[in-house]
């Protein structure tokens, strides 16, 4: 019987972990984090990809085109790029919770104008989770679960280091799959919002508070996943990359598979994000699913930019070194020693080799400008979060520096939903920063409620004239005119 594009995908590939240390290569069916040999982080390589050639680019652009209209849960979030991502996953076992197909939103013409760019968003924030972290979730826990099923596993712990927003999706995916797996989340005490605080707490998971910063619990989770069985999810695992490629699958399919005349801005913290990006990127482009790179540029603060220092060197004597943070507003980022830095490193070389230099570049940004660039999108209808902020901080810094073709359109990469971070906002409003922020709210930005009617005269009032007197003060207010008979 011949396959519809209505069936699971048929497609069976092979993936091996492959560390970028010492190119040693394990089978999948391990939980595997750092390479028993020497220590490297791993990427997850197809090694049938070849054999995906034997479609055209055209082929696959119309299969996963086609493959929007179908109705399969498996396969409406980001498995509808199935061959791409990990394709050795049963469908039975494939977690769907809404994740992926997050719009892309084009700028009012007010904000190109203000900004000086054309300018759209994706916005991921709108994941379950309301964080990119789904995408990388939805993959991981549809392996475990695969893994529980195939070992009969009666227990396994997950767990994660987290500044709020794998936390939150670690544990909502583990709260939906349920037994045999259970979640467990270490936080940097003090340094998550109250919003992403809430959110495991609200899933069940057990959250444990360590004092420090993310730095600090990611170097106890790596040492609890290199000596007892759990399963890690920080996107060290590389389960959690694959997963995120589907970000770079999205953005080709919203424009066409044309992404030629494109820059995008992705934030730098942990860098798996911007190491699945270029890892999807890259995909896409060997197998001729798009024919041209786009710029990509990764985005820091100044208050955490161990990879923005490396790339700021020469090519030819660069080091890198792991920074001290300091309190940033982009606290998402704040991370001083990015486990996927050596990834970013393999792959920024690909994509250059590919793309030609300065196809990837690492721009630094101020605490002042994130905020108020968050602020400046939020007032032109976007939901951007603070690490929405610091894109659209790089893409003004790009172009400051002259790195950026005006004739793009910069894709900025809304990583989660504003309100997780509202706290920040409420910060500059009310001038309430701590000074190792350095962010001096401006009066232009500002904006605050105001105060309609007094409750004491609203209680000595009956209920119509105290709606004739509010109305009285907004009609004073806003200098409202009467209507004309
Ligand atoms: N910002 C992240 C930091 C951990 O990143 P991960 O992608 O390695 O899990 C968070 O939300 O915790």
């Amino acid at each position: 019987m011949s396959m519809s594009i209505h069936d699971f995908p048929a497609y069976r590939g092979v993936l091996e972990y492959v560390c970028l240390q010492c190119q040693a290569r394990y089978p999948q069916d391990e939980l595997l984090y750092t390479c028993p040999d020497c220590g490297g982080v791993f990427l997850l390589e197809d090694s049938r990809q070849e054999s995906l050639k034997e479609l055209s680019g055209a082929q696959w652009r119309e299969r996963f085109d086609a493959r929007a209209a179908v109705k399969r849960r498996a396969l409406r979030g980001i498995f509808r790029f199935y061959e791409l991502i990990a394709p050795v996953l049963d469908e039975q076992d494939i977690v769907y919770l809404g994740e992926g197909q997050t719009p892309i939103i084009p700028s009012s013409p007010a904000l190109n104008t203000a900004v000086g760019h054309t300018v759209a968003m994706k916005n991921d924030g709108q994941n379950p989770s309301a964080s990119f972290k789904d995408r990388g979730m939805a993959c991981a826990f549809s392996y475990l679960q695969s893994m529980a099923r195939a070992n009969d596993w009666d227990q396994l712990l997950t767990i994660c280091a987290s500044t709020g927003d794998t936390s939150a999706a670690a544990a909502l995916y583990a709260a939906y799959v349920g037994a045999p797996l259970t979640s467990v989340v270490l936080l940097p005490a003090g340094k998550v919002t109250e919003q992403q605080l809430a959110q495991p707490l609200g899933s069940g998971a057990v959250v444990l508070e360590v004092p420090g910063v993310f730095d600090d619990c990611m170097r106890v989770v790596e040492y609890l996943a290199d000596n007892y069985r759990v399963a890690l999810l920080n996107s060290k695992n590389p389960w959690r990359i694959l997963g995120q490629e589907s970000y770079a699958y999205e953005v080709a399919q919203w424009y066409d598979w044309n992404l030629s005349d494109k820059a995008l801005f992705v934030p730098i913290g942990n860098a798996g994000n911007i190491t699945a990006i270029m890892s999807g990127l890259l995909k896409m482009h060997d197998l001729g699913i798009i024919t041209a790179l786009p710029q990509l540029f990764g985005v820091q603060t100044a208050h955490a930019d161990p990879v923005f220092q490396y790339y700021r060197q020469p090519p030819e004597s660069r080091s890198y070194s792991p920074v001290e943070v300091k309190p940033s507003v982009a606290q998402a980022a704040m991370i001083g020693n990015p486990v996927s830095f050596p990834r970013v490193r393999t792959l920024a070389e690909r994509y250059e080799q590919v793309a030609g230099d300065g196809s990837f570049q690492v721009v630094q940004v101020q605490e002042q400008a994130i905020m108020e660039s968050m602020l400046l999108a939020n007032r032109h209808g976007h939901i951007a979060c603070t690490q929405g902020g610091e894109c659209l901080a790089g893409l003004l810094r790009a172009k400051e520096e002259g790195r950026i073709d005006h004739k793009t359109t910069a894709v900025l990469d809304a990583t989660a939903h504003s309100l997780k971070f509202i706290g920040f906002q409420d910060r500059y409003f009310q001038n309430t920063f701590a000074p190792e922020y350095g962010i001096t709210p401006q009066a232009q930005w500002q904006n605050r409620p105001e105060t309609v009617i007094d409750p004491e005269v609203k209680n000595r009032l009956a209920a119509d004239a105290f709606a004739r007197e509010a109305a009285q003060a907004v009609v004073e207010r806003l200098g409202l005119e009467g209507k004309e008979d």
